[in-house]
C-alpha cells in the first residue's frame, strides 16, 4: 500500500492539533534527564524520567535506595535543575525558572515535609510560629488572618494541643503534622513529602498518612508521598514504581461494588509505563519468572500484544 501526500498532510495536521503531552496534568516531568559528576564520574541519577500527576491526587512514589526518588523530589521541589527534558507544576516551567522566580514557586506553589524531623521546624520557635513563618514571608493577608489560618491548620491536622510548644516538646508524630501545616501554610498547589514516616513507629506512621489525606481531601491539595512504607504505599489510589532513574510500573486501586450484594471491594491493578518512544520496562519479577533476558518475542493481537521468552529464537552468535 502506497500513502498518498494527502495521507502524509492529514497524519502531520492530526499530530501538530494532538494537545501537548501532559497538558491537563498539574505535574508533568517528560523525559527528565539529571546526570551528577563528582570527581570526574558521572551517574545518570534521572534517565528520561516521563510521569503526570492531575491536580488533586493523593499518589505515592516507590522505588529501590538509588533509584532517584530524592532526585525527582529536589526538582519537583525546586531546589535542584534537571540537566535536560521538561517539567511544569502548576504551569510553572522547572528548566526556566530565574533565581527569583525559583524562590517564588518555592514559597507559594510547592510545600514539602522531610524525613528528618529536624528539618522540617525552626527549634527556638513554637508550632503555631513555625505554621505562621511561610505566611510572613509569602501572603499579604492581614495579620489577624494570618493567624486564624495558622490555627485553623493546626486544628485541622489535629495538634491545636502543640500550639504553644516549641518542636523538642512534642513526639515525632506530632512534629510531623505540624510539619505538614507548614508546608500547608501558604496553599500550596502541591505537597511533597519525602519519606515521611521514615522515622516513626507504623502506627504513628498511620496518623501521619491520615494527615495527608486529611489535606488532600478538606483542602483539595495534590500530594506525592516518597515512601518504603508498604503501608502508606497500599493506601493510596495510585502508586508509581521508580527503577533506575524511570518510572517503570503503577499499581492503580480502586473500589468496586458488587452489584448483587453491595458489598464493596478494593480492586488492584498493576500496569507498566510506556514510555514516548515506546519502551516498555517489565517488572523484573516476571522477567526472572518467565527466564526472559536480553530478547522477547512480540506478537501483535487484535487487542493485546503477547511477550513471549525468546526460547523459539536462539540468541544470534556474538563475534
Ligand atoms: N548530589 C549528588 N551527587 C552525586 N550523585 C548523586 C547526588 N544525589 C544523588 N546522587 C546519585 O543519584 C542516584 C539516585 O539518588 P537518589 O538519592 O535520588 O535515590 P533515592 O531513590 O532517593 O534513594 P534512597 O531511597 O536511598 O533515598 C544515586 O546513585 C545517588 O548516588
Amino acid at each position: 500500500m502506497t500513502t498518498s501526500l494527502e495521507d502524509l498532510e492529514r497524519r502531520a495536521t492530526a499530530h501538530r492539533d494532538r494537545p501537548a503531552y501532559g497538558h491537563d496534568a498539574l505535574i508533568a516531568c517528560d523525559r527528565l534527564v539529571r546526570v551528577f559528576t563528582t570527581d570526574g564520574v558521572e551517574v545518570q541519577a534521572l534517565q528520561g524520567l516521563d510521569l503526570l500527576v492531575t491536580e488533586g491526587e493523593l499518589m505515592a512514589l516507590v522505588g529501590a535506595s538509588g533509584s532517584g526518588k530524592s532526585t525527582l523530589m529536589n526538582i519537583l521541589a525546586g531546589l535542584d535543575v534537571p540537566t535536560a527534558g521538561a517539567a511544569r507544576v502548576a504551569g510553572r516551567d522547572l528548566l526556566a525558572m530565574d533565581a527569583k522566580a525559583r524562590l517564588g514557586y518555592r514559597r507559594d506553589v510547592v510545600g514539602f515535609v522531610w524525613q528528618q524531623t529536624a528539618r522540617n521546624l525552626l527549634p527556638y520557635l513554637t508550632a503555631v510560629q513555625n505554621v505562621a513563618l511561610p505566611m510572613q514571608l509569602g501572603s499579604r493577608e492581614p495579620k489577624r488572618k494570618k493567624a486564624e489560618r495558622a490555627d485553623s491548620l493546626l486544628t485541622l491536622l489535629d495538634v491545636a494541643h502543640c500550639r504553644d510548644r516549641r518542636p523538642h516538646q512534642l513526639s515525632g508524630g506530632e512534629q510531623q503534622r505540624v510539619a505538614i501545616a507548614v508546608a500547608l501554610a501558604n496553599s500550596p498547589s502541591v505537597l511533597l513529602a519525602d519519606e515521611p514516616t521514615g522515622e516513626l513507629d507504623s502506627a504513628t506512621g498511620e496518623q501521619i498518612f491520615a494527615a495527608f489525606r486529611t489535606a488532600n481531601e478538606e483542602l483539595g491539595t495534590t500530594i506525592v508521598i516518597v515512601t518504603h512504607d508498604q503501608a502508606v504505599a497500599s493506601e493510596v489510589r495510585r502508586t508509581v514504581a521508580i527503577r533506575d532513574g524511570r518510572t517503570s510500573t503503577e499499581v492503580l486501586r480502586r473500589t468496586q461494588v458488587d452489584a448483587t450484594t453491595g458489598e464493596e471491594a478494593l480492586v488492584t491493578r498493576e500496569y507498566a509505563m510506556l514510555d514516548r518512544a515506546g519502551r516498555l520496562q517489565l517488572p523484573a519479577e516476571y522477567t526472572r519468572a518467565l527466564n526472559m533476558e536480553h530478547r522477547v518475542a512480540l506478537a501483535l493481537k487484535p487487542d493485546h500484544i503477547q511477550i513471549h521468552p525468546d526460547t523459539q529464537h536462539p540468541q544470534e552468535p556474538t563475534p
